[in-house]
Order: C-alpha cells, then sequence, then structure tokens
C-alpha cells in the first residue's frame, strides 16, 4: 500500500503505529536511497560472514525483510532472531515469513530491555537512530557483549554532516530524491516535523567512535550516499 499518511497535517510525533506498518514498505523503500541495494548488500556480507548453525538478531527488524531474504538465499541452518517493539510491524514480519515458508522466530521486545543471548551477528539497519543519544552507547555495549569473539554487527543510520554548509546540501539533494519518488513538498515537510527529535543522526565520525569506544576491533562504512551510511564492525 502508498505511503500517504504525511499528506494529511501530523497530529503527533513520529511512530510505528498500525498506520506506518500498513505502508512500511513502500515508505521505506521510497524514503531510504539505495534501500533495495544495501539490503543486498547487508544479506551477501552476512552470508559469507557466517557459518553453520550462526545465530543472528534484527534489531528493529519491522516487517522481516532483510530477514527473510537472508533465509531464501543462505544454503546453511541459521538461527534468524527479529526483534521489534511495534506488534504492528511483527504482524505483517510474521505474516511475510509464512507466505515464504521461512523460519525466523519474531520477537516482541525493547531491544533496550531485552537479554540476547550470545549471538554471531546483530544487524541494525536505521534503527540506533531511534534511541535516544543517552542511552545508544551503552546500548551499543550490550550488542558487543552479547556478540561472540569475532562476532559481526552491522547497521545503517542517516547520519549529518560536519560542515553546516555541505550538511544542508545533502539534505536538499536527499528531499530531491524524495520528490522524485513521488512525494510532495508538503509530505517531506511534514514528515520532517513529526521525525523532529525522534531521529536523531549521528555523524560518521561519532558512529565510528561509539564502537571504537566500546570495544570493537574496528568498524568499517560499507555505504554511503549523501546523509545515509551502512557500517561493518567486528569484535
Ligand atoms: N527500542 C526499540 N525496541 C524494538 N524495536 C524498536 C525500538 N525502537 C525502534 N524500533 C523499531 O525499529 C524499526 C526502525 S525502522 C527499521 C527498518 C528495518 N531495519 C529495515 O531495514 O527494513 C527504520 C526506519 O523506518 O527508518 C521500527 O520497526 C521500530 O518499531
Ligand atoms: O529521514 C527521513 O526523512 C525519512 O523519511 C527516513 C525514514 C524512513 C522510514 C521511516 C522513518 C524515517
Amino acid at each position: 500500500m502508498k505511503d500517504e499518511i504525511f499528506k494529511k497535517p501530523i497530529s503527533k510525533q513520529f511512530e510505528f503505529d498500525e498506520e506506518v506498518a500498513t505502508v512500511f514498505d513502500d515508505m521505506i523503500g521510497r524514503s531510504v536511497p539505495f534501500y533495495k541495494e544495501n539490503l543486498a548488500l547487508v544479506r551477501d556480507l552476512v552470508i559469507k560472514n557466517l557459518q553453520e548453525d550462526a545465530t543472528i538478531y534484527d534489531l528493529g527488524c519491522s516487517t522481516g525483510t532483510l530477514l527473510i531474504e537472508i533465509a531464501k538465499k543462505s544454503d546453511k541452518n541459521l538461527y534468524l532472531k527479529g526483534i521489534d517493539n511495534s506488534a504492528a510491524m511483527l504482524q505483517r514480519a510474521k505474516n511475510k515469513a509464512k507466505a515464504f515458508g521461512v523460519d525466523i522466530e519474531f520477537i516482541y521486545a525493547d531491544i533496550l530491555e531485552y537479554d540476547f543471548s550470545l549471538a554471531n551477528c546483530f544487524i541494525a539497519n536505521y534503527t540506533l537512530q531511534f534511541i535516544r543519544p543517552l542511552k545508544r552507547e551503552k546500548f551499543v555495549k550490550k550488542i558487543y557483549e552479547k556478540l561472540e569473539d569475532e562476532g559481526v554487527f552491522i547497521f545503517s543510520e542517516k547520519i549529518i554532516t560536519e560542515d553546516k554548509r555541505l550538511n544542508k546540501q545533502l539534505i536538499d539533494i536527499y528531499y530531491d530524491f524524495k520528490r522524485e519518488q513521488g512525494y510532495s513538498d508538503y509530505e517531506i515537510a511534514q514528515k520532517r516535523e513529526a521525525l523532529e527529535n525522534v531521529l536523531i543522526p549521528y555523524t560518521l565520525k561519532e558512529n565510528e567512535e561509539m564502537l571504537l569506544q566500546t570495544g570493537f576491533r574496528f568498524v568499517e562504512p560499507i555505504f554511503r550516499w549523501a546523509n545515509f551510511a551502512t557500517f561493518f564492525a567486528r569484535k
């Protein structure tokens, strides 16, 4: 279903509620540049880095698209776990996984509170940005501690740039992308207001430093387009 949520005046700050879940796959596909390509990049890196019987958590899995793509392509036995605190999103994730005949465990939980089992891989595509900055580093530390040695953390984020002029230019280019995806100036403005103080992006460097300070051996940006980036880190 097409995302037309912001054609009307916003009545609250952005939430991953039933209304968003209903149009989510269209929304994210038209709001995150190279979403499909980035999803394939993360899928293929996960598959290349994991052995038989590995455990993978997708943090903020939404409608389960990434885990379903991993399950469809991998020829290994993997324990796939998707976590989200939006029941509406997980309902759709379960329906999609069933339709594709893939075995994924979907967990309704707050990732900040959930007690993860030890895992070989954590993924957080466009999720950390919704975690309050005061809680973000402690959460990344929790991910680090729940990773096996040599474990992998792959995450994608909207980012800001230190240079204010360049940052404004990249945001303008991003909004041109949204217009090319069929969003009106009104929808773009309404969503920007709804996301104010809900989606809080860091710079590339702040994301890298956060990972290194929590103990990751290295963190590498593996994709970037304007104000979006994907990182690969190993314990
Ligand atoms: N504390 C939390 N606990 C659990 N879930 C949370 C929390 N905070 C946010 N979420 C969930 O994290 C997801 C963020 S969307 C991820 C897209 C997906 N990764 C994708 O690649 O398609 C990002 C976006 O839409 O820009 C939503 O499903 C929230 O319900
Ligand atoms: O940052 C934005 O303006 C977005 O639209 C990104 C986004 C995509 C999907 C859900 C919430 C935010």
